[in-house]
Parts: C-alpha cells; structure tokens; sequence
C-alpha cells in the first residue's frame, strides 16, 4: 500500500518564552543523552556506587555542567517554564551492548541509554513524577553518539566485535521504539555534532588539541587523517538517520501517530563556527576552548577571557554559550520554526 508523506510544517505552535508558563502543548521535556546533555545524574551515579536514583526520585541537578554552567535542556527549561526530566548521563553511549566505556570511579562502565537511561525512565513513567504528561503535551530529546563514534569507541574500532555505525543507528531507532511504547509520540531527535571540528579531534597544525583528558595519546597518530575520519563518521552517520526517520515512520509505520524532529545540530554549530560574531560575544574564539586540564583532567585553567566569547569549553565540549545557543534553537525546533529542524508525521 502506498503511504502519503506528510511534512509537518508546524510540530507545535509557538512557546511563550517570555511568560514562563509552559504552554499546553509543551510542559514537559524528557532528555536522553550523554555528557553534553547531563545536568547532574552521573554524579548520583558516582556517589551511590554505580546505581540511580530509586524510581520516582530526581538526582541533585548541578549548574556546572560539562558545558561549564548548565547545558541546554536547562536553558530549555527556564525559556519556556516546561518540567524537565533528564536521564542523560555523561560518558554514555546509546548501548553498551555495542560501545562500552570503563569508568573507573564507577568501577563499572558508564551507564548507557538502552542499559541504563531508559530503563530508569520506564521505572519513573509509572511514579507520581509522571502525573500529567500525555502523549501531546511532552517532548522527548535524543542526543547521542558522540561517544560511540569517539576515539574510545568506533574511531579507534574499541567497539564490540561486530557491532558497527548500523548498530548505533539502530540503537537509536530501539530508544524510541521504547519511549512509544510509554505512550511518547512528539521527539525530537538531534544529530551528531561537527566533531572534526572540536579540539579533540581537530588536527594541532590546525589549533587543535595535543594529548589531553579524552584522548591521551593523540600525538602519536596521524591528526589529520582522524580528523577526516570523524567528519566521514558523523555525516555519514547523519545521512543515515536524515533518510532513517521517515522510512521508520512512514514507510515501515514504525512508531504509527508520532510526530519526529531532527534538529541539525551539526549544521547548526558549523554555522556558529563559520559566523561567530552572529552567536558569540567578542572577541570569538571557535578554535580553541576555554578549560585547560592536563591529560588526567587535572591542574586546570580557565581563560584567557569570558567563556561567553568561546564556542568551545573543553576539547569536546559545548560552552554554555553555546548550550544557550541549541536551547534556543530547540525551541525554535519545537516549534516548527527551524531551518536547522526537519519535521516528519503523520
Ligand atoms: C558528549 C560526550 C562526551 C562525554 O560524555 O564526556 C564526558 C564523559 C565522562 C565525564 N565524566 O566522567 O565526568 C565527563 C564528560
């Protein structure tokens, strides 16, 4: 049978940012994800010996982040008065089933989003926490992959044998098949980051950074050559889900009645990188960051200047400027009206 396509102009109407009061159709925002996401919980994580918090308890929420002050789902928060719920925990990979991370003050590996974040979530779903959200008036985040493509993950072929980029989509297409089947229908799902852009993986002959705390041996490599990788990795990987969502939705009727967002992230902070004086205060720094540790994540140092003038935190990640930035452009997503967003439904 032929299936029309439809695509959805208008996912929501438009936030009132400005009044703080949620709007009906967007009072909640549920987040899954990795450190650029995380306001908090692997900290809980570290704290109680590699368990979460009991069903129905949020985590402590931190305002530093690995942003260097709240990450975006806060700002989020606070421009549209929407209840945030977020599982995302730093150094998480969608499945550890795939891409296991070692984290030793954990004595175990990172908590992932399928082993982890949404088993929690479920868990919650059924508590008093949940009381109020419905299919239409909740939106639910995915941002992940960043490090299952890292260099302690496919970039250096630390993978579980025989799992692949394929496995890391698929991995995103099994989240929302769950987050469904709790009765989410409005997601928004946003795409792999410009990671050939970050100092980690930028070449030094080109500002990047040497050895440092995500990859201490990266001097003894081909930069150049790595650089190029992850750029082929991350659009690669984007195409796949640029083509994936709709033949999920409305070829296979994968998640029948649901509506899905991705939000070009990596479009987006390319475009930070190539226009900053249109996004960040000057003078613009998109090259370097602005927290310095050593290759233990140690003896740091911040500067020189505001954090507001850097694209960058630290050699992976966002500053909060820039966090600011995506929460800004969520909403926009949100609400239909993002050139960085494509919108499909039924
Ligand atoms: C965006 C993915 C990068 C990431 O998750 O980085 C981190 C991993 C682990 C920690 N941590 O253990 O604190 C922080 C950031």
């Amino acid at each position: 049978m032929m299936r029309s396509i439809v695509l959805v102009s208008s996912f929501v109407t438009a936030l009132n940012a400005a009044s703080l009061h949620p709007k009906s159709d967007f009072k909640f925002l549920v987040t899954f994800g990795d450190s650029y996401t995380d306001n908090g919980r692997l900290n809980y994580y570290g704290s109680h010996q590699a368990h979460g918090p009991p069903p129905g308890v949020l985590p402590a929420e931190t305002n530093v982040t690995a942003s260097g002050g709240l990450t975006w789902p806060q700002y989020v928060r606070s421009s549209t008065g929407a209840t945030l719920y977020d599982y995302a925990i730093s150094g998480a990979t969608c499945d550890n089933n795939n891409v296991a991370r070692w984290a030793g003050f954990l004595n175990a590996n990172f908590p992932s989003i399928i082993t982890d974040e949404i088993p929690s979530f479920k868990k919650d779903r059924k508590t008093a926490l949940y009381r109020g959200v419905t299919a239409a008036n909740t939106v639910y985040a995915l941002w992940i992959g960043t490090n299952d493509l890292s260099y302690t993950g496919i970039l250096s072929d630390s993978q579980v044998a025989g799992t692949n980029i394929t496995t890391y989509i698929n991995c995103l297409w099994s989240t929302l098949d769950a987050i469904y089947a709790t009765g989410g229908r409005r997601f928004v799902l946003l795409n792999l980051n410009a990671l050939q852009l970050v100092g980690l993986y930028r070449p030094q002959s080109d500002g990047g950074a040497g050895d440092n705390q995500f990859w201490a041996n990266k001097t003894l490599y081909n930069q150049t050559e790595y650089a190029q990788k992850m750029l082929e990795y991350t659009t690669s990987a984007n195409t796949i889900i640029d083509y994936g969502v709709p033949f999920n939705l409305l070829v296979k009727n994968r998640w029948p009645g649901a509506k899905v967002a991705v939000f070009d992230i990596h479009s987006f902070i390319t475009e930070i990188y190539n226009k900053p004086k249109n996004f960040l205060e000057p003078p613009h720094n998109v090259k370097g960051f602005f927290h310095h540790c050593d290759v233990n994540g140690a003896n740091c140092v911040d500067g020189p200047g505001s954090l507001d003038s850097y694209l960058w935190y630290d050699e992976l990640h966002p500053s909060n400027k820039t966090d600011s930035l995506i929460a800004h452009e969520f909403v926009q997503v949100v609400s239909g009206h993002s050139k960085f967003g494509t919108y499909w439904g039924h």
